[in-house]
């Protein structure tokens, strides 16, 4: 049994009342482990046929399961793929809240390490804008990787305050989501070391920090939007007081629905979840492509994309090269001139003397069928492991020289440069499989 602080226990036996006792169990009830998929690789019924798996689905999400804890699920060259993301199947109720369609502008506040933007990107389908923000430098650049991982190119990921963010982008965006950090009752049990942390950083520590950032958030949003405001705690004044807080500073704002999973009711840790509309008539959508344009020579990423006929994957007014490294910027972009920008857009690669070296990004982010030269592994392999570990493989028979995108099941994994049978490994070193 974990050793819960009383005055948490208190506040619970208050807020819960005959069901207190339940609560106290659901302490003894097994872990849930869940994985969401990525449907801008993978329907959730072709995983499950791929990967042979006969998962639970979380009732909340369509596009959740259980699995068996006792397994790790990063093991598998299908997580490296980027088909699945590793996710608590609570904290898949968020982001599955929020009404996203495609073209819109979204904004997720406190995004790292990515597991709400991952599926807000994974609905935008590559359209509109997501801007992933997270005022932590270091947790943003987990949040990179996952966005990366997920093949997402319409992204601009920020490490900024939130009120910064509200002074520079005033009602820009159609939908935003506001994923507290919070006091964390809600992960207990997942992670009973946070109770020291409950302790000495409760609600009345993160209350005051939660209604600046929800002030923030409304200022955000366009006349018409919906924003999602999201804890993982139980405690009523960082959950309905810090909306009421919200409803009382900004009138325009209303509450469209709230759902508030319990670990004593459902297959999942603690969450909070409310639904919110701003008043207003939205404004015609956003036509705005910021494209700083530079004067480097392009030259080698143009003949390195039409030796793998993908040239017409590109507009070339959204490369923006940036001191060697070159981008694709959304179609849909705002000036962002003075923020501190973890990535703008979809990282292609280097550009070096007179050749280019193609990124992890940019293969995660292509389909098979968007390259010509494809080394096609199949799981079983071990050709596909080696690779994720960044050793040298062997080609097929009779290919010829060239780069190579390197795929598992049809799934692309990363690039390769193929000499005389030997494929020189290119995938990112911070990538490898341990
Ligand atoms: C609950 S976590 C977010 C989890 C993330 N949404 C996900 O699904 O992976 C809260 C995040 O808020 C960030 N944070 C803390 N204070 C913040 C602030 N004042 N403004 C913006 N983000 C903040 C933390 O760095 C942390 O990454």
């Amino acid at each position: 049994m974990i050793d819960l602080p009383q005055k948490f226990l208190d506040e619970i036996r208050l807020l819960l009342g005959d069901e207190y006792d339940d609560f106290l169990k659901s302490y003894d009830k097994p872990m849930n482990y869940g994985l969401r998929v990525n449907t801008l690789k993978i329907s959730p019924e072709n995983y499950l046929k791929l990967s042979g798996e006969n998962l639970r689905p979380v009732p909340w999400n369509e596009l959740g399961f259980y699995y068996d804890g006792s397994r790790r699920f990063t093991k598998n060259p299908l997580y490296h793929a980027g088909l699945y993301y590793i996710q608590e199947p609570s904290a898949m109720c968020p982001a599955h809240m929020l009404p996203v369609e495609e073209g819109d502008i979204v904004l997720d506040m406190c995004a790292a390490p990515g597991g709400k933007s991952t599926a807000l990107g994974a609905k935008l389908k590559n359209t509109g804008l997501l801007v992933s923000n997270d005022v932590s430098v270091s947790r943003a650049k987990a949040l990179l990787k996952n966005i990366e991982f997920f093949g997402i190119k319409n992204s601009l990921i920020l490490s900024e305050d939130p009120s910064k963010l509200a002074g520079v982008f005033p009602e820009y965006f159609d939908k935003v989501l506001i994923d507290a950090p919070c006091s964390g009752e809600g992960m207990f049990r997942k992670k009973p070391s946070m109770t020291a942390a409950w302790e000495r950083s409760g609600p009345d520590y993160f209350g005051p920090i939660q209604r600046r950032i929800l002030l923030n958030g409304a200022d955000l949003l366009k006349p018409g939007g919906m924003m999602v405001y999201s804890t993982c705690t139980f405690s009523e004044y960082e959950d309905e007081g810090s909306v009421e807080y919200l409803l009382k500073h900004r009138p325009e704002m209303s509450v469209v629905k709230v759902k508030r999973l319990w670990p004593h009711k459902v297959d999942g840790e603690g969450h909070f979840c409310v639904l919110l509309k701003k008043a207003g008539e939205k404004p015609a959508p956003s036509q705005e492509c910021y494209c700083p344009q530079s004067r480097e020579d392009l030259t080698p990423f143009h003949d390195f994309v039409r030796a793998g006929n993908a040239e017409d994957l590109f507009d070339p007014s959204r490369l923006v090269a940036q001191k060697g490294s070159l981008y694709y910027f959304p179609k849909i972009m705002p000036e962002f001139t003075g923020l501190r920008v973890i990535r703008n857009g979809w990282y292609l690669g280097e550009l070096k003397k007179n050749r280019f070296e193609p990124s992890g990004a940019f293969a995660r982010a292509l389909t098979k069928d968007q390259w010509s030269h494809v080394l096609d592994l199949s799981l079983e392999d071990p050709r596909v492991i080696k690779y994720l570990k960044c050793e040298t493989i062997e080609g097929e028979e009779g290919q010829e020289n060239g780069w190579y995108l390197v795929c598992a099941a049809g799934y692309p994994l990363g690039f390769g440069k193929m000499n005389r049978g030997t494929l020189k490994n290119k995938y990112p070193v911070g990538w490898r499989w341990e």
